[in-house]
């Protein structure tokens, strides 16, 4: 039996007061204690990697060292405007690879995840299903979104690094 204790990460959302609050998934997130939800830029920890989906390199299980994952809960029409204004912070920007959206607003649409089924697939990632898992447990859909991408999920978690991420989306899309 694995009796290795998996590694909790920290959780952070840098919330652009943009979305409509009862839809919220980060805002949801925080009222369950499960990330530290803030609206200042300066909040967001030193070092942190940032799901950025114009990112030009993919998360991969090579950055399973850090510790600490933020998400930046904004409307997707200010992506292109808001995250290049966080390159000057020190953070590791990385995109997710080919995943389909499970939530009601974006059903079936790849790479548009909303902000609980982006950490999920970091986490998945990185390689604690058991803490994916916890957060989605939350949402009545969000068991659908790990069985929807099961399979990219699982061949993700086994990369070596973001090229290999890569090519393995590649056999996705
Ligand atoms: C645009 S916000 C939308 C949040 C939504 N309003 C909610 O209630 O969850 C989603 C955030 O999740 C992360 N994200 C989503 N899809 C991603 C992808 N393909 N690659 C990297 N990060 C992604 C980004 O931090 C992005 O800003």
């Amino acid at each position: 039996m694995d009796t290795q204790k998996l590694k909790k990460y920290h959780l952070h959302i840098y919330h652009a007061r943009q979305c409509d609050p009862k839809k919220c998934t980060g805002k949801k997130m925080a009222r369950f204690d499960l990330a530290r939800l803030f609206d200042k830029v300066q909040k967001i920890p030193r070092g942190s990697i940032l799901l950025d989906p114009m990112a030009e390199k993919a998360l991969s299980p090579a950055d399973r060292n850090e510790q600490n994952i933020t998400v930046l809960d904004c409307s997707w029409e200010t992506v292109e405007e808001v995250f290049p204004q966080l390159l000057r912070l020190q953070l590791k920007h990385r995109a997710l690879p080919y995943l389909v959206a499970a939530n009601p607003v974006n059903f079936g649409r790849p790479f548009k995840l909303n902000s609980v089924e982006a950490f999920a697939a970091a986490l998945y990632i990185l390689g604690n299903k058991e803490q994916a898992e916890e957060i989605l447990s939350k949402f009545n859909w969000g068991h659908t979104f790990l069985e929807v991408n099961k399979e990219p999920l699982e061949d993700y978690s086994k990369a070596k690094d973001s090229k290999d991420i890569i090519r393995i989306q590649g056999e996705y899309i």
